[in-house]
């Protein structure tokens, strides 16, 4: 049943999609993005699915374990949205854009990327001066999502709340209590990191 609420959910992605594909974060069938129904269902993009175009038959419904409820097959990489809203109950929407700043970051940096000094930390939430420290951990890819997804978790378990991570040659993952929230987070991240890579420059030392 199409709700208000999953059609209002379902059109934010799909604006979020088209906005963040023209910026080429979303190269190709790229990328997937969520977003949490106040039932604690999660409206997600089906796999493979063009999320620079994508309709309301792109984004479907799974339970708080991944699992489909409507017949379609979501994201591959499900997982690691479910768990991140297990998490972080205030947390309402997922993005994860393959974007070149995160995959250039991974080839960079080893085990994270740390951003300091910027006054756009400030589109972070709990941030108020750019005189804060930010590490992005850096994770290695893995086609086994449920090994990532549970490496992941135990980082987060083990380091606190985090605004986001990379998944190295892959892209990166970012989350806020909307889609609006997330999709400012997707775009202070991505600026934040091509400063890193421009100011370090692309080749390792
Ligand atoms: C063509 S990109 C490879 C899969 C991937 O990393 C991704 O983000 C998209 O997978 P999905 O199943 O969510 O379409
Ligand atoms: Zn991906």
């Amino acid at each position: 049943m199409q709700t208000d609420e999953i059609r209002l959910r379902a059109a934010e992605l799909i604006d979020a999609g088209r906005y963040i594909h023209g910026r080429g974060w979303v190269p190709a069938t790229s990328g997937n993005f969520s977003a949490r129904l106040s039932d604690g269902r999660i409206a997600i993009t089906v796999s493979g699915r063009h999320k620079g175009h994508l309709t309301s038959d792109d984004i479907m419904l799974v339970d708080e374990e991944g699992r489909s409820l409507d017949g379609k097959k979501p994201s591959a990489e499900t997982l690691l949205h479910t768990s991140l809203y297990r998490r972080y109950p205030a947390v309402n929407a997922v993005l994860h854009p393959h974007s070149p700043g995160s995959v250039l970051a991974s080839r960079l940096f080893q085990d994270e990327i740390v951003l300091e000094d910027h006054e756009l930390l400030k589109a972070l939430p709990g941030i108020d001066t750019h005189e804060s420290r930010v590490a992005v951990p850096i994770f290695p890819n893995d086609q086994n999502i449920n090994r990532l997804a549970l490496r992941v978790d135990e980082y987060l378990e083990l380091h606190g709340d985090s605004h986001g991570y990379i998944i190295a040659g892959h892209g990166f993952y970012t989350w806020g209590a909307s889609v609006a929230d997330a999709l400012r987070h997707l775009e202070a991240l991505e600026f934040l990191f091509d400063l890193e890579i421009r100011l370090h420059g692309v080749k390792k030392p």
